[in-house]
């Protein structure tokens, strides 16, 4: 099950999630004048190749290769191919949530065929319906999903944050998810429906709140880094340095545009530095 799967290169190589966001205006001069699907296909096999040992899964952002055509299309199907070979998990960043015979279709789309990982994110906005059509995969195919609660981006307080009886929307959102996809706890202790807690905007109290509220699930941890998210924050929604992954993209793939190192040496020095801000391996 992919949950049991996470949990476990959790405890072999930590927390570290490392985000796939390529942006063509952000990359080592080396792949300046190559076409768009080599150019966004080496930077992530050499971000790939510098860090798979220090890493428990890759998360490439849809929007980013869906922004550059069909080309970037392509360069993501081989990049999911390509960390499917390393063995690695990969989670697929869609957010998706749509009414449930259009949701079908975008579980197709990310749980198989060219775009295949194993984990996918999810708005659940549009009701608890729009979230159904993915649980046969999870079920049957050991797929999981991670399922958006509370956000690392300002805008979180907008909606997600709304006082309902006493208690913020997000906790009663969460509850919901919950009860729907009934008792789920695989081998490792955890859900095999997660959710998406950002590390930011986090009031004091907030982050133990959310793991009490749940004890069972495991977090999806953005927000770690470039948006100001720091170690401390992202570890209180972990349990004993696991139940959890933190990811930073522009922090370690932009890492080179700050160091006087070659992209590979920035891009692995700048993991090692987070793997120590999570005291892993130390
Ligand atoms: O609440 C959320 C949910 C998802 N994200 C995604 O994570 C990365 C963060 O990138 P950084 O460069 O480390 O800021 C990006 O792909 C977002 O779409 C999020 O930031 N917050």
């Amino acid at each position: 099950m992919s949950i049991n799967r996470l949990f476990k290169s959790v405890e072999e190589r930590g927390p570290i999630c490392v985000g796939l966001d390529p942006n063509p205006l952000h990359m080592p001069k080396c792949l300046e004048d190559k076409p768009i699907y080599e150019k966004i296909f080496n930077y992530n096999k050499m971000i790939i190749d510098a860090t798979k040992d220090l890493v428990a899964c890759y998360k490439p952002q849809a929007a980013y290769y869906e922004a550059l055509g069909i080309e970037g299309m392509r360069a993501l199907k081989s990049t999911n191919e390509y960390i499917r070979k390393c063995g690695i998990i990969i989670i697929n960043d869609v957010k998706r949530g749509d009414i449930s015979s259009t949701a079908k279709g975008y579980a197709d789309a990310y749980f198989s065929g060219d775009f295949e990982g194993d984990i996918m994110t999810l708005s659940p906005y549009m009701g608890l319906d729009s979230i159904e059509p993915y649980l046969e995969y999870v079920e049957k195919n050991d797929k999981g999903l991670f399922v958006i609660i509370k956000t690392s981006n300002p805008g979180s307080h907008d909606f997600e944050e709304i006082d309902v009886d006493g208690k913020p929307f997000y906790s009663i959102v969460g509850g919901k998810i919950q009860k729907m996809t009934g008792n789920t706890v695989g081998e490792c202790g955890y859900r095999k429906v997660g959710f998406v807690i950002g590390a930011t905007n986090k009031a004091s109290g907030e982050a133990e709140f959310i793991r009490e509220c749940f004890p069972d699930t495991f977090f999806l941890i953005p927000g770690y880094g470039a948006q100001g998210g720091g170690a401390a924050d992202a570890m209180s929604l972990l349990k004993d340095g696991n139940g959890g992954v933190v990811n930073s993209s522009r922090g370690i793939i932009r890492a080179f545009e700050k160091s006087d190192k070659d992209f590979e040496e920035a891009t692995r020095e700048a993991v090692l530095k987070m793997r120590r801000d999570f005291n892993v391996g130390l």
